[in-house]
């Protein structure tokens, strides 16, 4: 790799500021949000957003409770500035809700962009220049001087063209970036943010948002946040100045970024969702709310629905989100490997017990269940997807599956014996085994049907009836059986102390021994249609293995159970 083209940052653009405070500062509230996904998000989508996405858009960043959203660059077209105007008109903006346009410093662009708010409640102009070395020499052809004035200059037009065209019931706000602030020097920055505000005069409500992006983030989180808190410290008028942030995701680190330039002084991160935006996306607005609610802080922001978030936002900008992200891709809460699934499954039930201890208060007990950052039920997911099952899971995820899915409450050692079947299963067929699949391997295994079925007809017997006809306990249990033997049918009697033994005695007649080693059984589903499980590790003919029985009646399902361990062991 040609390692020489690339100097370290701090060569090119550090700063020292060895009494730093920010890294042993805690975010206890959330800062102002605003999405960006209208203007930074739109302008770097393969296809931008038609009007109808736009409104989609919008309204799901109204839903979700932003109170600032960029909607867009109404200089940049006529349909940016037509979408402007249509969220104005219709009265599609809340009172509380604050929009705001981006414009380059330019008086023409300012004009056109300032137009479009006519009407609006609460608006802001957003207005940008580059101001690092390689933009002032390059795009501008000016010096620091000449590049400081188009901010001043800029700045005048807009509060102009307030004068000309928005009358009182309109809130202005005002908002200044220099753009690759983070490519500036600091001084320098510093230096024009100053005499923007000279021009704006902020005061008392009269606040100005001052955005320092990392507009091309080129350094550790830790070098964006040293720069954040020296301008924090620097800056004149701090009490009237929100200091924003504005990271992209060039090293894959922006949500970092951002947090850390929050703990270093920033009041306001912009962001968009899903971390849309230009290359590798602005700072991802759902990964950082997330995590403040992860550490019990309120976000401000409604995540209770993370799928129609992904959706909307997927249908908007007509891209997938990745089935890893953070918080909203599909499988963030799947776990697949077997040690994690025997590690949710036992944390998910302590769960159930201490919330039940708790008298069924939710927030009395701590989230704690392993692997997973937060429970999915707050964003709307179920705990249907948390285990899924492959050739890396073990016995705790397919007992979870059982569980969840068919109600089979399995006993250890069965859940050992069929988590083999499942493993020889995925070692041959590789894939997922999905919940159906599984439970056709266990109807194969555990519930054959009689050889004249047309579903898994392999079981050599098969229980038509059986009546007990002396009922209790002790040496005197007759139970009566119609038993398929190989597709015959025969009538049986047999005597045991109790009914288990005495089926045992029936199948005895047929030629088969079995001794019952272990029994548990539990109710399926209460009501008209109940039924119960029963499940019996029994030694036949020499080996040891379950059966399993399915039956309205407790009795006959046990009876069942010891047939499926038979058929199995003479299978
Ligand atoms: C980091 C960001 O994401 S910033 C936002 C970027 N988003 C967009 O640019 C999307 C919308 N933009 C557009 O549609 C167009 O750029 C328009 C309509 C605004 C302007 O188009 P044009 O007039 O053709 O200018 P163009 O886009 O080529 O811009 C280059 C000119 O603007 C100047 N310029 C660029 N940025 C700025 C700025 N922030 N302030 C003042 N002048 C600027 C350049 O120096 C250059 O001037 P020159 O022609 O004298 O050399
Ligand atoms: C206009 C500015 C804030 C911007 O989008 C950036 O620097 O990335």
């Amino acid at each position: 790799m040609p390692l020489a083209k690339y100097p370290p940052f701090h060569e090119v653009n550090g700063i020292d500021l060895p009494d730093r405070t920010w890294p042993s500062k805690r975010i206890l509230q959330a800062p102002r949000w605003l999405s960006t996904d209208l203007r930074d998000g739109n302008q770097a989508l393969i296809e931008p957003m038609d009007p109808a996405r736009k409104h989609r858009m919008f309204e799901l960043l109204v839903r979700m409770g932003y109170k600032e959203i960029e909607i867009g660059f109404p200089a940049a077209s006529q349909t940016d500035f037509d979408f402007v105007r249509s969220l104005i008109e219709s009265d599609a903006i809340p009172q509380d809700v604050t929009i705001s346009v981006l414009t380059q410093a330019r008086t023409d662009l300012i004009e056109r962009t300032v137009s479009s708010l006519v009407g609006a409640h609460r608006a802001t102009v957003h207005m940008y220049n580059a101001t690092a070395p390689v933009f002032r020499d390059v795009v501008f052809r000016t010096d620091r001087d000449g590049t400081k004035n188009i901010a001043v200059s800029g700045t005048r037009d807009v509060m102009d063209y307030f004068e000309k065209y928005l009358d009182s019931d309109t809130i202005v706000g005002y908002e200044y970036s220099p753009e690759i602030f983070i490519d500036t020097e600091i001084d320098y920055a510093l230096e024009v943010c100053e005499a923007v505000m000279d021009v704006w005069e902020p005061d008392g409500d009269r606040e100005i948002i001052l955005n320092l992006p990392a507009t091309i983030e080129r350094a550790t989180p830790n070098v964006y946040a040293d720069q954040i808190e020296w301008m924090s410290r620097n800056l004149s008028r701090r009490e009237h100045v929100v200091l924003s942030v504005h990271p992209h995701n060039d090293r894959g680190t922006a949500v970092a970024s951002a947090e850390l330039a929050v703990m270093a002084g920033a009041d306001r991160v912009e962001g968009c969702l899903f971390g849309h935006g230009e290359r590798t996306g602005n700072v991802d607005l759902v990964t950082l709310g997330m995590n403040l609610i992860s550490q019990g802080v309120d976000a401000g922001i409604d995540f209770s629905d993370i799928d129609d978030i992904r959706r909307t936002v997927e249908y908007c900008g007509q891209m997938d989100v990745h089935p890893r992200h953070p918080y909203g891709g599909d499988l963030v809460y799947t776990a697949f490997s077997g040690s994690h699934q025997d590690a949710i499954k036992k944390g998910l039930t302590k769960r159930d017990a201490d919330v039940a201890a708790a008298g069924g208060d939710e927030l009395a007990v701590p989230w704690t269940v392993p692997y997973l950052p937060v429970d999915p039920r707050d964003v709307g997911r179920s705990y249907e997807a948390v285990i899924r099952v492959n050739s890396q899971s073990g016995k705790g995820g397919i007992a979870y599956l059982m569980s969840t899915e068919r109600k089979l409450d399995l006993p250890r050692r069965l859940q050992i014996e069929f988590s083999r079947m499942v493993q020889a299963h995925t070692d041959s067929a590789g894939g997922e085994v999905t919940a159906d699949r599984l439970w056709d391997i266990f109807t194969d295994e555990y519930l054959p049907a009689p050889a004249d079925s047309a579903l898994h007809p392999w079981g050599r017997f098969a229980l038509r009836s059986t009546r007990l006809t002396t009922a209790g306990e002790g040496s005197d249990t007759e139970l009566e059986a119609v038993l398929v033997d190989g597709g015959v049918e025969h009538e049986l009697r047999g005597l045991g102390n109790g009914p288990i033994d005495a089926f045992s005695s029936i199948l005895r007649q047929r030629g088969v021994d079995v001794t019952v080693m272990d029994y548990a059984e539990h109710a399926l589903s209460q009501g008209e249609d109940a039924k119960a499980a029963s499940y019996i590790e029994a030694e036949v003919e020499g080996q040891v293995l379950w059966g399993v029985g399915i039956d309205a009646s407790i009795t006959t399902s046990s009876f069942r159970a010891i047939v499926s361990a038979v058929n199995r062991a003479v299978r």
